[in-house]
């Protein structure tokens, strides 16, 4: 088995959870693993360490674990992107639809700065609508994506084609979602 094949193989499938009919491709059983953690974390880093990054915008909530411990082997910043309501300071809002249901995403106004180069980080890439929205944000604010990562893409939702202005990364696929 490769490495994606053994990473793959450490993510836990719940059927109809939260809704019927999903299939939720759940990482807690891949970050409990001490080999899984460290696996795609290194595969992050040999993936972006000659790219220019000044921040990582991490998103609630899977994404802030990828994300921070990235940030800390990049040597860059960690921004991070939240549901409504949880920043305290003066924010920037997106609302967006989701796999099962709508929401919104916020960051902080002053967390971005013009022409700052700011990578995406999240666990899961589905419709791709909360990383777009994170995106927008990213943008309005006058910040730079020079890409978008994630650990899990489930490309039968489309979120590659959505996000398909932006340089996507993925470690898994799952197909048939
Ligand atoms: O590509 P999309 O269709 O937008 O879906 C992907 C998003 O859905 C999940 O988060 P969720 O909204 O379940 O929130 P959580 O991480 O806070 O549980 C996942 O962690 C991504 O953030
Ligand atoms: N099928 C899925 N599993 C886990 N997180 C998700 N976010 C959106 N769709 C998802």
């Amino acid at each position: 088995m490769s490495n994606i094949e053994q990473l793959g193989a450490l993510v836990r499938t719940i059927p109809d959870f939260p809704k019927p009919g999903i299939q939720f491709r759940d990482i807690t059983t891949l970050l409990q693993d001490p080999w899984g953690l460290k696996r795609i974390i290194d595969e992050f880093v040999s993936h972006y360490q000659y790219s220019p990054i000044d921040q990582i915008v991490a998103i609630e909530s899977r994404g802030f674990v990828i994300g921070g411990a990235l940030a800390y082997r990049l040597g860059c910043g960690l921004v991070i992107a939240r549901k409504p309501g949880k920043l305290p300071a003066e924010v920037e809002r997106q609302e967006y639809q989701l796999e099962y249901g709508s929401d919104s995403i916020e960051i902080h106004r002053d967390a971005i700065s013009e022409n700052d180069r700011v990578l995406i980080i999240d666990d899961l890439l589905a419709t791709g609508g909360t990383c777009d929205a994170t995106c927008q944000l990213v943008e309005i604010l006058g910040g730079k994506v020079v890409g978008c990562g994630f650990v899990i893409c489930l490309p039968d939702l489309k979120g590659p084609e959505r996000l398909k202005r932006y340089d996507n990364h993925w470690l898994i696929e799952f197909e048939g979602d």
